[in-house]
C-alpha cells in the first residue's frame, strides 16, 4: 500500500466548515466493514489540528480498516468521512511494508522521497527547503543516527523510525500510523510517542495512532478510541472513560481503570 499523500475521501462539507479552522477530519455515523456488513457500530469523531488520538482493540476489531476508510481507501458500508478543506494533507504508514525492503537507498532518501509527487520524483535536485525539512524530520523521529545507512539493512524498529522520518517529511496537517512502535524496544516506543505527541501539540498537527501498549497510548495520547466487535463498542474519551468502560473491562480486564484497582496483580500493590 502506498505511503504520502491520498486525495480526500469526499469533498468537504458546510457542516464541517462550520466547526473552525482547526478541524481537519469529521466521521460522521461512519459504519466500517467490507462487502455491505458492519465491523463496528457508527463511528462519529472529529479530529481537529494538535489531537494526538490512539487507537485501541484487540486483533481483528477493525482499527485498520477504519484508517482505509478515512484514507478512502476503504468503501464505508454507511455514512461519510469529511475532510475540512481540499488542502487538508495527509499521510500513512502501514503496518508493514514489505516493499520498501526491496530497495537500494539510504534511509535518507527513503525519507526525501516522502516530499515528492508527480514530476518531482524525476527531479535531480533537491530544494534547500527539501533538504531542511528531510533533516528536521529524521531528527523527529530519532532517526538521525541511521540516515546514512542502507533501509534494507536496518533492523524492524530502524525501520519504523525510517519511516516515520518519511511520513513527518511529508509535512502532512494529518499523520495516520497503524503500529509506528510494533517493532521498537520499551525505550524508542516511549521516546517516539513522546516525539509525536510534542509534534502534534506544537506543529499543530493531528496524529492518529493504532497501538497494543495500552499505558503508553494512554500516557501520551490526548484521547483514545476504543473499538471492539464482540460488546460491540466504540468508545471515544480520556483513558479513565475508555478504561473504565465495561466493554473495555470485559476484554482487558480491570487493572487499566483506576476505579477498580487491581488486587493480587504481579504490578499491583502488595498485599498484607
Ligand atoms: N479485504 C478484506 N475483506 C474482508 N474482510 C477483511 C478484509 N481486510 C480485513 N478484513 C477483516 O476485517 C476485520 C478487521 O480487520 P483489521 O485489519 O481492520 O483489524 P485490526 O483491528 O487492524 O487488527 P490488528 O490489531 O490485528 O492489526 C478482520 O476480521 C479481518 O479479517
Amino acid at each position: 500500500m502506498a505511503h504520502g499523500e491520498h486525495a480526500p475521501t469526499q469533498a468537504p462539507s458546510p457542516s464541517a466548515h462550520q466547526h473552525g479552522s482547526d478541524l481537519l477530519l469529521c466521521c460522521e455515523e461512519l459504519v466500517i466493514g467490507y462487502q455491505g456488513k458492519a465491523l463496528l457500530p457508527p463511528i462519529n469523531l472529529q479530529v481537529r489540528r494538535g489531537t494526538f488520538l490512539a487507537v485501541i482493540g484487540r486483533n481483528g476489531s477493525g482499527k485498520s480498516t477504519w484508517f482505509k476508510t478515512l484514507l478512502g481507501l476503504q468503501q464505508p458500508v454507511s455514512g461519510r468521512v469529511f475532510r475540512s478543506g481540499p488542502d487538508v494533507k495527509s499521510a500513512y504508514v502501514p503496518q508493514s511494508s514489505g516493499i520498501d525492503g526491496m530497495l537500494p537507498v539510504r534511509s535518507r532518501e527513503l525519507v526525501h522521497w516522502g516530499r515528492l509527487s508527480g514530476w518531482n520524483f524525476l527531479r535531480p535536485f533537491s530544494t534547500h527547503k527539501d533538504r531542511t525539512a528531510v533533516e528536521a524530520a529524521l531528527e523527529s523521529a530519532g532517526a538521525g543516527p541511521i540516515a546514512n545507512r542502507p533501509y534494507r539493512e536496518l533492523s524492524e524498529g530502524q525501520k519504523q523510525r525510517a519511516l516515520l522520518a518519511r511520513v513527518l517529511a511529508t509535512e502532512a496537517d494529518l499523520v495516520l500510523l497503524d503500529e509506528p512502535t510494533a517493532a521498537m524496544d520499551a525505550v524508542a516506543e516511549r521516546e517516539t510517542m513522546q516525539r509525536l505527541a510534542e509534534l502534534a501539540r506544537t506543529q499543530r498537527l493531528a496524529v492518529v495512532v493504532v497501538s497494543h501498549d495500552l499505558r503508553v497510548a494512554a500516557e501520551f495520547a490526548n484521547q483514545l478510541l476504543f473499538v471492539d466487535r464482540e460488546a460491540p463498542a466504540v468508545v471515544l474519551g480520556d483513558a479513565n472513560t475508555v478504561f473504565c468502560h465495561p466493554a473495555f473491562r470485559h476484554q482487558y480486564g480491570d487493572d487499566y481503570c483506576p476505579h477498580h484497582p487491581p488486587s493480587g496483580h504481579p504490578l499491583g500493590p502488595a498485599a498484607g
